[in-house]
């Protein structure tokens, strides 16, 4: 195993030799997936990233080449011409397309990364089950939906798994494994594996709601935009409040909008709806207004804040 990493500044990378996953599918350009894709192509795989828009695909190149240019700024401080053939190198392993079936034909592992939605999941993990090869473990990195209910439509469910990243990508260093009732042994192993040769520190989880991370931090983030939305404190102060107070990188508001609050609608409503006695998961009146007029965080330049457009 080679392992180099610079602790402190949150990011590490690793590659192990031992990994048999070599080329790897994520599918989904969006925020989730070009980051999943850049971490797998820095640890020297083969990736094809899909999205149904050609131009996500475009914005999707450009940010993973800015985020490899500030990887390799720590990773080369003094030597920025071996920084530059890394961000080359990298770049140059992750080929794009828009057909995730033919995408799927060469693929030993497909990371799935588009809409927290169910019946979208199904219908796309149905078109990669016919077309991979026998070989090919499918996983999702849905933040909230059962793995085994989006399994369910696969034949091979040994051969499924959850894979849940955490955003910013490149930068968060947790990956949760999740085993579904079905999963083999194998096949939890060689995502492990991965987890591990793409520079993650892999924790094992069941497929409960949430798993672990999103089972602590959904009451969390809901409980201060309910604060926020009875007026008991502002925006700023409920955020400063948990970074001061509480030692958290961003406020709870400001990772509702890096999260973007569409995702947090999915997920919400979702869980509402599969467990309606829960006072936790109970609607937000102000985050179904935000979403509805499409102010849906950073991604859009308004959510709970303002943001300068890029
Ligand atoms: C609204 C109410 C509704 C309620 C409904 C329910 C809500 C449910 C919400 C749950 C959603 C779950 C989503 C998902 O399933 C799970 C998640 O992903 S949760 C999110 C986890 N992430 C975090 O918690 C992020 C916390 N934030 C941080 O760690 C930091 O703020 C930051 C993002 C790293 C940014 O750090 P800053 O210091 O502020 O800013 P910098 O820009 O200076 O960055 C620091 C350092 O990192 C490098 N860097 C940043 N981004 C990238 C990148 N994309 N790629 C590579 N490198 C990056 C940057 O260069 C800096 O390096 P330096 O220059 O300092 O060397
Ligand atoms: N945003 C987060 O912080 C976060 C963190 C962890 C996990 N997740 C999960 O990751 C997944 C993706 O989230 P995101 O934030 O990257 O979303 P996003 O909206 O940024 O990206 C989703 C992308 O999927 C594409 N897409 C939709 N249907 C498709 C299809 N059938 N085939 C190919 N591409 C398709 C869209 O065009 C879009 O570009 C969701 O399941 C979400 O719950 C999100």
């Amino acid at each position: 195993m080679i392992n180099f990493r610079i602790i402190g500044r949150q990011f590490s990378t690793s590659i192990s030799k031992q990994n048999a996953i070599k080329n790897v599918t994520v599918i989904g350009g969006g925020l989730m997936g070009s980051g999943i894709a850049q971490v797998a192509a820095q640890a020297g795989q083969s990736v094809t990233l899909v999205d149904v828009s050609s131009d996500v695909l475009a914005k999707s190149q450009k940010s993973i080449g800015a985020n490899l240019g500030r990887v390799a700024k720590k990773l080369y401080k003094d030597k920025p011409e071996d920084g530059e053939k890394f961000v080359a190198e990298a770049l140059g392993r992750i080929k794009t397309a828009t057909d995730p079936g033919e995408a799927s034909k060469s693929a030993d592992l497909i990371v799935e990364a588009i809409v927290e939605n169910m019946d979208v999941k199904h219908k796309l993990f149905k078109q990669l089950d016919s077309a991979a090869p026998a070989h090919t473990i499918l996983a999702s990195n849905t933040s909230s939906l059962s793995i085994n209910e989006i399994g369910s439509v696969v034949k091979r469910k040994d051969k499924f798994g959850g894979l849940h990243f955490f955003n910013p990508v490149p930068v968060m260093r947790l990956l949760e494994v999740v085993k579904g009732a079905e999963t083999s042994e194998d096949t939890y192993k060689s995502m492990m594996e991965w987890g591990k040769a793409v520079g993650k520190t892999c924790i094992t989880c069941k497929d409960t709601p949430g798993f672990v991370v999103n089972r602590l931090l959904v009451p969390y983030i809901c409980e201060a935009m309910r604060l926020y939305e009875r007026g008991d404190a502002s925006a700023r102060d409920i955020d400063i409040a948990m970074k001061l107070g509480a030692g958290y990188p961003m406020g709870p508001l400001e990772l509702a909008d890096y999260v973007g609050l569409d995702t947090n609608k999915f997920i919400l409503d979702g869980w509402h709806k599969k467990f309606p006695d829960q006072p936790l998961f109970k609607p937000i009146p102000l985050l179904n207004k935000l979403v509805a007029e499409g102010k849906l965080g950073v991604k859009t330049g308004e959510g709970i804040y303002k943001y300068d457009k890029k």
